[in-house]
């Protein structure tokens, strides 16, 4: 909808045919987005040929276990000169591999360097209804994510430039973790101090991988970082949030997912993110204790009572360090 606005003709592809004749049929996609009217411009099809012929912009949006399958289907009909931009907030499960590299290894006729990631707090709920939204959109090379700026800024929408592919995609993943995370707070029953301390030092674990992945530190301060971590953590219209609230009631991960009936990211993320910390030697202890609490069977209180009752520790250990002499470390 965005697209049409910027009075694009868009084409979007979905792999069932019911969906996209629906969709084409009563101008509405009732199951995501209810009974908002479709523009003119939207055609939906079944066809990746059909969507692709012709494309001078293409955006992935599938959830991250299927970027791949998605990417394979797409190669054979995409234009090398298309800019291709990725809205995939995840790691692939098995490889524990980014978006943008899952795309590079697929869509060889791309040039890696002008594979776009866009990412930042924004609902597509609230997106679709104009309300004033910010995002980031990283690539390698600049003219490719200045291309993509210029076709997604609208007057309701903005959008940054940003170098750090590697940052902004892993912020995207990584707060799909701490969200889980402030549901499960919430679900708890544990008041706004428990949330912040969550957003807060959640922060602080996502860009301490980050960081050791190759991203920059500020990134984790801006739209991709704190931005969408105060998004997903706060919204109703969360998912990622809302799983957590069920885990936090105590109903069981297999009845949750199944309750959603949507992709929830964050789940297969902490498995993956769980392992890149032991890999990487990163202290990640509010994604240990989800694990835990995921795929361990522990109790929420008892992850909760193992998070607060860790060794004492110092709140920024650069800082620390810094003052070495003052404090006689
Ligand atoms: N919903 C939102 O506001 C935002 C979502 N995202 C990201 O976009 C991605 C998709 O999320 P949503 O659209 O919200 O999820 P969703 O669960 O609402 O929709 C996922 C869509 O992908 C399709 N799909 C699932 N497996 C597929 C496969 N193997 N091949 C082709 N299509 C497949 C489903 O049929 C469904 O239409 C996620 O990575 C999410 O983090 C990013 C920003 C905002
Ligand atoms: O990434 C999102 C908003 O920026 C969507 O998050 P949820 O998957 O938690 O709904």
């Amino acid at each position: 909808s965005l697209l049409a606005d910027n009075e694009y003709d868009v084409t979007v592809w979905t792999r069932k045919e019911e969906q996209a004749e629906q969709m084409n049929r009563e101008r509405k996609n009732r199951k995501y987005t209810g009974d908002f009217g479709l523009s003119e411009r939207i055609t939906a099809t079944a066809s990746m040929e059909t969507a692709l012929t012709g494309a001078t912009a293409v955006i992935f949006a599938a959830p991250s276990h299927a970027t791949r399958e998605v990417a394979r289907l797409a190669r054979p009909f995409l234009d090398s000169d298309a800019i291709v931009i990725h809205a995939t907030k995840g790691f692939e499960p098995e490889t524990m591999k980014r978006m943008t590299k899952v795309l590079a290894e697929e869509l060889t006729q791309i040039d890696p360097g002008r594979l776009v990631v866009m990412s930042g707090p924004c609902h597509a709920e609230e997106l679709i209804q104009r309300s004033p939204t910010t995002v980031v959109v990283a690539a390698d090379q600049l003219e490719a994510a200045q291309r993509a700026q210029d076709v997604l800024i609208s007057p309701y929408f903005r959008v940054y430039t940003n170098p750090d592919v590697t940052g902004v995609e892993l912020g995207g993943a990584l707060k799909n973790i701490i969200a889980l995370g402030a549901g499960l707070s919430d679900g708890l029953g544990f008041g706004d101090n428990a949330k912040a301390a969550l957003l807060t030092r959640g922060l602080a674990e996502i860009a301490r991988l980050g960081v050791a992945l190759g991203g920059n530190a500020l990134t984790f301060a801006g739209l991709a970082g704190v931005g969408d971590l105060v998004v997903t953590c706060t919204s109703k219209h969360s998912r990622n949030w809302r799983a957590g609230y069920m885990l936090g009631q105590g109903k069981p991960l297999q009845e949750v997912l199944e309750t959603m009936g949507m992709v929830v990211e964050g789940v297969k993320t902490t498995k993956a993110t769980y392992s890149l910390s032991q890999q990487h030697e990163v202290s990640m202890p509010i994604t240990e204790q989800l694990h835990e609490v995921l795929f361990a069977s522990v109790e929420p209180q008892i992850a909760v009572g193992r998070l607060m009752g860790r060794l004492r520790t110092h709140e920024i250990e650069d800082i620390a360090l810094e003052s070495a002499e003052k404090w006689t470390l």
